[in-house]
This record gives C-alpha cells, structure tokens and sequence, in this order.
C-alpha cells in the first residue's frame, strides 16, 4: 500500500527533512563554537521518529498485505486493519477491538518500496537524525540514538547497515572524521575513542575483545560524577574513518546472533556502540586549554519478540526472556519518565527520588543518563508491514516515548596548562605505586590457602595499574596534540612574520616613489611614498639638473635620515624576533619529538 500523501500540510511540508524526503540541511562544515559554557539546557523531548520496512520473502510467500499507511506531510503513521485472511494476524482477530490507529512523530520513514517517490534510503535517515545529532555532539552534547522495534523489523539495517547500504553508524563515523579533517583552526585538537560492548543475557561482554569460554563477563559500577559505566571496559583510540570502521567490523562479528524463525540473523544482544569525541581547544595567550567532550550512544536493541512467534524454545526462550527482561524494564522506564508526574517526582527536594526503575536491568541501568539525564536522546521505531500486533505495541511504546523530556548541558572544561602538568604528575606517581605493589605481590610466596585470594587481588591490582597507565597515555596523548596544536600556530606566525619581513627588507632595497612631472614640480614638494628607511640615496628630483636646492630641502633630508634610523632600527628588532621564534620552534618541536618517543608513540597528524 502506498502512503497516503492526499492532505498536504503547508507549514510541515516547509520543514526540512520531512518523512522521506532528502535533507535540505547544508552538509557543510559545522564550525565549532569554542564559546564560554552554555546554560543549562532547559531540556528537550526524546525525538522519536518510525520505520517501516518493505517485505520480505517469507511475507511475500504468505501474501501478506501491507498494514502501514504514512502521510509525509503530517509525519504521521496509521496502522490499518488487517484482512481476515492473513493466518499471521490471526491472534488480532481475536482482540475485542481491532481498529485503524493513527500516531504522529518527528518522522515517519517509508521504506517499504523503493519506486515510490518517498521511499526514505539509509541516506535519509541520516540527513534527517544522525546529522543534527553529530551537530549537537560538536557544540558539546552527549547524545543517544536508539533502535527498537520487533525481531525482524529492520533496527540492525537502519544502524548498521550493509557495506553497499551503510547505516546511521558508519555514517556518523564518516562524517565525524569529515568534519575534524576539514578542521582548519590550528588551535583546535580532536580525540576520538570507541567501545563497543553487548547486554546479553544480563551480562555485559566486551565486543573488542575475543570471545572465550566461559565467557568472560564485564562488572558495572557507577561513579559519582559519570554515574554507571562497564568496568575495565577497551577503549580504542582512533584517528581516521579507515580505523573506525574496522573496529566497528570487529565488533559486529563478535556480535550474539541466531537464526530464529523471524529473522535468520536475529540480534540475541542489545549493542551498545560508544564514540567519545574530545576537542580541545588552546588559547595561547592564557595558556589554557577547553575542553569539550561528547558521548555518542548508538543503539541496537534486541527484538523485542512474542516467543510463540519466533518459536523459540531452550536457549533461545531463556534468551528472549532475558532480552524481554530489559525490554519490559525499558518500557516501564519509559512510562515513568513519560508520566507527567515524573517531573514533579523528581524535583530534588524530595526524598522518593529513585522512582524510575534504571536498576532493574542491567541494559536500563547502563542507559541511565540517556534516557533520563544529560543526554539529546532520539529513538527509531522500527515495524515490518504486516503485523498489526506486534506494531501497534511498537507504536504506542513510541508515542509515549515522545513524552521524555532529557536535560543535556554541555560538557565544557578549563584546564591551565599547569593544572594539566600536576594531573599527569598525580597519576605518575599513583601508576609508580601501584607498579611497587604489584612487584611486592609477585616476590610474596603465599601459602596454599591464602593462594587464590592473594592471586585474585594480584589480578584486580594489575587491571587497575593497566588501566591507569592507559589513561595516563591518553592525557600526555592530549598533551601532545595541544603542543602540535602549538607548532602548527608558532609556525603560522612564523609564514606572517617572514612575509612582513620580506617586505620590509625589499622596500628597504627598493623604496618605491613617485615621479613627477615638472608641473607638478612647481606646486608640489617631490614626496616618497615608502614608509620605510631609504638607505639608497634618491635620484635627484629634476629641477636639481638645474642647479636649485632650497633649504627646506635640506631639512627634509636631515628629517628623513632620522626617520631612516628608526626604521632600521625597527626592521633589526622584527629580525631578531623572527630570529629567537624560529630558535624557539626549533626547540619546542626537539621537545614534543622527544615527548613522542618517551612515550612511544607515533606522530599524529591532526
Ligand atoms: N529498510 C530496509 N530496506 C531493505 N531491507 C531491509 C530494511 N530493513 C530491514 N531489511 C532487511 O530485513 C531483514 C531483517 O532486518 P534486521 O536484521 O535489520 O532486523 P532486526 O530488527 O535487527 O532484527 P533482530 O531483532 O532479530 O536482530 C534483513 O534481511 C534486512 O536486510
């Protein structure tokens, strides 16, 4: 069935990006603002926007009818009654009521065919959401884009994608190293990391690390200032698209899948993919950096399924249970936030603060903050076109998504250079403790019992240390691209100031005057136009073949040789600064040289 599209709305067709239609946003480089810290937010709704997928082969099979109607103008979706005849709709036949239920959301994305005229690409989606999201997160904001929607209705694909059709992630990772390349201001340095890690069965895996049997299993902790995050979770640093997309890769194949009857790849985990995105800003006259950083949170849900639909059975009913687990916990987190009294519950004075049920799933746990907190949080339903069902349990979870309102603040730092020297000295000196402690450990023989336990806390210790060593790296990383950051300037001031000198000098060689006609002679004094010290005596001006200096002449002379004096002087004080910044270069560029292979590392070229 074709979307409806026979009720034009004038002032929602005037805006950019509606349902299926290209981005009319400029693709542009968003110039990034390093202003002073915005205020507060004062917050914004979850942005919601719905999918709907063409058919695949087994509803073609079937001869399944699509149930989905779209008016690209309205962005609204309207699920429509199925036929009687269709066995998979079979359980909505027996509802009471089975009626045509119409939702509007920020979007609603046909790709159910791709002759119509509307048919929203992977492109699309991207122009519309992933883009202004990417803008957000370079003026500072975390952000979150979650996919949720039945097993098989195409969240994989919209987030993912395929290497010929390349989802919301590849495509924002594209972009991002788009926009840091076209970066032209020397002062601003970027920092791109990546993790990538699944909640399956209530368990947290690292998907940059190998799978292992047993597996290994990840522990979640909350800091007071981050609130929960995935302990001893990798963070990959990465300096180009090119490195991205192979972790992405990586990550994706390690991913729990299975072949259920819904889906032959069917996403058993809920993936959560993570881009930190650090600019750092350095203002040379203070010597202080600003700092801004923004989470990028990708999500691909698990199906959120019926088990009797995908006849799944052992493993995989325990799995769906657990996925539904987090799934339920979500949707109750959802009505929470959504309930209009939420925001009354949650004013700070008051004690029954802890109302929404985060803790009752690891998935709602770790998704805290973007669902609740600071966070610009957008999510993508996404529905197949033939199940009235399961779709019109999407939907309402998605129209009442659109109730939650997030508070997101931009993360904004100012570091001294030297607060910046004293926190790397601070952790210097804790990674030398703990490296005493380690060696300490390893020289103790323990007796048999004590064994396991000395061996456990030997293990924790040595995570701890490696950890803190990997954030030291990360710091003098930083540290090194603001004393690039600080090259690539002395280095632009060094190009102006030769050009000025140049021309000093070449006026000094050459002055520049004018020549005049003997008419002119007669009313005006001969005027040299350099501004500059004339060393070279002047040609005489005409009237001097004819034997006539006045003394005012003289005067002017004796004037100008002072005026030379000056500028000469001035001209050798240019050289001897050009001369110690070109001595200063030279040592600032020895003195990051050495801070590479101090520490190893390679020479960025941000
Ligand atoms: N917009 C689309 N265009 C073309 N094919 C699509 C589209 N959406 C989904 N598909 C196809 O539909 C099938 C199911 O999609 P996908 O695997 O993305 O579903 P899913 O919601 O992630 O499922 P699960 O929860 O089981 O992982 C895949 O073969 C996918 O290629």
């Amino acid at each position: 069935m074709a979307p409806v599209r026979n009720h034009p709305d004038p002032i929602r067709a005037a805006i950019p990006s509606s349902a299926s239609s290209p981005s009319l946003r400029s693709k542009e480089m968003v110039v990034v603002p390093m202003l002073p810290p915005a205020p507060i937010n004062p917050g914004g709704n979850v942005k919601v926007v719905v999918r709907v997928r063409g058919f695949l082969q087994r509803e073609v099979d079937r001869g399944a009818q699509c149930l989905i109607a779209m008016n690209p103008h309205t962005q609204s979706t309207k699920l429509l009654i199925p036929p009687t005849s269709d066995p998979a709709n079979s359980r909505a036949q027996t509802r009471k009521v089975i009626e045509e239920k119409t939702f509007t959301f920020d979007n609603s994305f046909w790709s159910h065919n791709s002759s119509d005229e509307h048919y929203a690409h992977q492109e699309d989606i991207y122009n519309a959401l992933g883009e202004e999201f990417l803008d957000h997160n370079f003026e500072g904001y975390h952000t979150c884009i979650f996919a949720y929607g039945q097993t098989g209705s195409g969240k994989s694909y919209t987030m993912m994608g395929t290497p010929e059709q390349p989802g919301l992630i590849p495509r924002t990772c594209e972009d991002l190293f788009e926009r840091i390349e076209s970066n032209t201001n020397a002062n601003i340095s970027y920092s791109v990391r990546v993790s990538y890690f699944e909640v399956y069965n209530e368990h947290v895996r690292d998907l940059f690390q190998p799978r292992t049997d047993p597996p290994h299993y990840l522990k979640i902790r909350e800091s007071p200032t981050e609130g929960p995050y995935v302990k001893d979770l990798t963070e990959m640093q990465v300096k180009n698209y090119g490195e991205i997309l192979r972790y992405m890769r990586m990550g994706d194949s390690s991913r729990t899948t299975a072949s259920t009857k819904m889906n032959d790849t069917s996403s058993r985990s809920h993936a959560v993919f993570t881009i930190i995105l650090k600019q750092i800003h350095h203002d040379y006259d203070a010597d202080e950096t600003t700092e801004r950083m923004a989470r990028i949170r990708l999500v691909d849900l698990a199906g959120s399924e019926r088990a009797k639909a995908t006849e799944a059975t052992g493993q995989r009913l325990r799995e769906g249970s657990n996925i539904n687990k987090s799934l339920t916990t979500l949707g109750r987190v959802i009505a929470a936030l959504a309930d209009p009294r939420h925001s009354r519950l949650h004013n700070p004075n008051r004690k029954n603060k802890d109302i929404v049920p985060y803790r009752d799933s690891i998935l709602t746990w770790l998704l805290k903050d973007s669902l609740g907190g600071n966070s610009k949080t957008a999510m993508i339903a996404c529905i197949a076109p033939a199940d009235y069902d399961e779709t019109l349990s999407t939907l309402r979870y998605a129209d009442q998504a659109k109730n939650i309102r997030t508070k997101a603040i931009v993360n904004q730092d100012h570091v001294s250079s030297a607060e910046k020297d004293a926190q790397i000295r601070e952790m210097q000196e804790t990674i030398q403790t703990l490296r005493w402690t380690l060696n300490q450990q390893q020289q103790s023989v323990p007796t048999a019992p004590a064994a396991k336990a000395d061996s456990d806390t030997h293990a924790e210790k040595l995570r701890e240390y490696t950890a803190k060593y990997e954030g030291m790296l990360q710091m003098m990383d930083e540290k090194l691209a603001i004393s690039e950051s600080k090259v690539r300037h002395l280095e632009q001031e060094k190009e102006t100031l030769q050009i000025h000198l140049k021309l000093v000098l070449d006026e000094l060689r050459n002055p520049i005057k004018t020549t005049t006609t003997k008419e002119e002679v007669v009313s005006t004094t001969p005027v040299v136009v350099t501004p500059v010290k004339v060393r070279e005596k002047t040609p005489d001006p005409i009237w001097q073949d004819e034997g006539f200096e006045s003394d005012e002449e003289e005067d002017e002379d004796e004037e100008e040789d002072v005026v030379d004096e000056e500028q000469e002087a001035a001209a050798l004080e240019i050289q001897a600064q050009m001369e110690s910044l070109i001595s200063d270069l030279g040592l600032f560029r020895r003195k990051v040289m050495a801070d590479h292979e101090m520490f190893g590392m390679k020479k960025t070229s941000r």
